[in-house]
């Protein structure tokens, strides 16, 4: 286990990464810190009336640019370091694909697969009431999305607790990753998997790096490790069955499974929900400590479960060539070093798995435009569309790029917008990330912290220090 904070390690890699930076020590300051943390505390009634009291937090890294952007998650692990340093990872996450939101996190320590689905609801609503207190939610202000133990019925009841504590408000975009029929966009659920699929289709598609690594160009063949099925993970690997790649292991926390020759993900989910458990799925072998599953002989190994799973006592056992860090932080820094020393390719978190808030930020421009993409079009005349854009610029005074524009105004559908916008960031950002890591002679995940630090800073600089 790593001595250090998640937040002290995150802080790490800013460090060595401001250090390839021209910026001045007291701005690397204010960008680093976490400029606002809520903790809470409050009481859940349990069905059988029972009263427990629960801890939560809500951590804003940074209000360069607002609103602040999250998920909240529901682990029995939660803490405040965790929320900070989750926080800052959003900060830099969505610089790094140019999405204009401050970092934000949030999380309840609590067991949510414990709760019936009464407990959960009651659990977020009052955790809604405790952020809207504080002016912790809102759509110009923080706005959460699902993470790790929630999904988008957590959403639906934080937009419906929230529009009845603000009746004079547009609730909408107070939170993304809502269901599509509660003003959701088409796409945001496998936003993050897809985005993770395409982040590792551009990694593997570098002819010079995967000579290195022994490997050929492509997805096609490449036998892949999955830690989590749940939101991140399950759709990662669907992706990555689709483009030709094999899973042959899926660890889950009651044990994983593996089979050298492939396993069929659709087969294995079934299995997993008739059986209560994805042990004994036929054809392939159990692990019973799916931890021990993360070293077994694969070429990508995609832990999407939680942080820290590979420490610096798993790490030299790891035999995957590349990893695809899906998870927040699955990776101490001492597992990040070793594997770096092995010559294994790890792609980051902060970049990789930044196809959720890209499709969040779709879905809140979606929201607090009122528009339907794929409509608009046939709906409006041109000039109209313009005017309602300015009204929008003027009611909430931020300026839209032209590429905004486009996705505003554009007469498509709003899966291809969705996709196709999602793919253009993630293939870009790749390219962007790439020659950092060429020029500097850093690895990706330093190469990613460069280029955040310095599009955070240009913000910072612009707008100076108040008063
Ligand atoms: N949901 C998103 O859009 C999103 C976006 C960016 C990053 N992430 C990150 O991805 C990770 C997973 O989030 P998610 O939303 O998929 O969560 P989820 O709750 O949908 O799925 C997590 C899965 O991991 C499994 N799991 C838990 N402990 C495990 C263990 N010890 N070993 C193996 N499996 C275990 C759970 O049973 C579950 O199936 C988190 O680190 C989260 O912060 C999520």
């Amino acid at each position: 286990m790593s001595n250090i904070s998640f937040f002290e390690e995150v802080n790490n890699c800013f460090d060595k990464a401001s250090r390839h930076t021209s910026i001045d020590q007291g701005l690397l300051k204010c960008i680093k810190v976490c400029n606002s943390s809520y903790h809470v505390t409050f009481p859940l009634v349990r069905d059988n009336g029972e009263v427990e009291v629960v801890q939560a937090w809500r951590a804003e890294h940074s209000h360069h640019k607002l609103p602040t952007k999250g998920g909240i998650r529901y682990s029995e692990m939660v803490n405040e370091d965790e929320v900070m340093a989750l926080a800052a990872l959003m900060t830099y996450k969505c610089a790094i694909v140019d999405v204009p939101f401050g970092g934000a996190k949030g999380g309840i320590q609590i067991n949510a697969r414990q709760l019936s689905e009464k407990e959960r609801e009651r659990l977020t609503r009052r955790y809604t009431y405790e952020l809207v207190r504080k002016g912790f939610i809102g759509p110009g202000v923080d706005v959460p999305a699902p993470d790790y133990g929630t999904g988008e019925q957590e959403m639906a009841w934080i937009v419906d607790a929230f529009a009845a504590l603000n009746p004079q408000m547009d609730a909408d975009a107070c939170v993304t990753g809502k269901p599509v029929a509660l003003s959701g966009i088409r796409g945001r659920t496998e936003a993050t998997g897809r985005g993770v699929f395409f982040g590792i289709r551009e990694a593997c598609a570098v002819k010079e790096d995967m000579e290195k690594l022994g490997l050929s160009p492509g997805l096609e063949g490449k036998k892949i490790i999955v830690q989590g099925l749940g939101n991140v993970g399950y759709h990662s690997a669907n992706f990555f069955e689709q483009a030709g790649a094999m899973i042959v292991g899926v660890m889950e926390y009651e044990g994983g499974i593996y089979n050298d020759q492939g396993l069929n993900l659709q087969q294995v989910v079934d299995h997993r929900r008739a059986n209560n458990s994805i042990l004994g799925f036929p054809g392939s072998r159990n692990i019973e400590d799916s931890k021990q599953g993360l070293e077994l002989p694969c070429d990508i190994l995609v832990p999407a479960a939680l942080e820290h799973q590979i420490s610096e006592e798993n790490a030299p056992r790891i035999q995957a060539k590349i990893i695809a860090e899906a998870a927040n932080g699955p990776l101490t820094s001492e597992a990040h070093e070793i594997l770096v020393k092995k010559g294994v390719l790890i792609v980051p978190d902060i970049y990789l798995n930044a196809g959720g808030v890209t499709v969040s930020y779709f879905e809140w421009l979606k929201n607090i435009s009122h528009v339907r993409f794929g409509r608009i079009g046939k709906r409006f005349e041109q000039s109209s569309q313009n005017s309602m854009l300015q009204a929008i610029e003027m009611a909430t005074g931020r300026k839209f790029s032209e590429e905004e524009r486009k996705l505003l105004s554009k007469d498509a559908d709003e899966v291809t917008l969705v996709d196709s916008g999602l793919e253009d960031t993630m293939v870009n950002a790749y390219g962007e990330i790439w020659e950092t890591h060429k020029r500097h002679n850093v690895d990706l995940r330093i190469a990613s912290f460069i280029n955040a630090i310095n599009k955070v800073a240009v913000i910072y600089q612009r707008r100076g220090i108040f008063p």
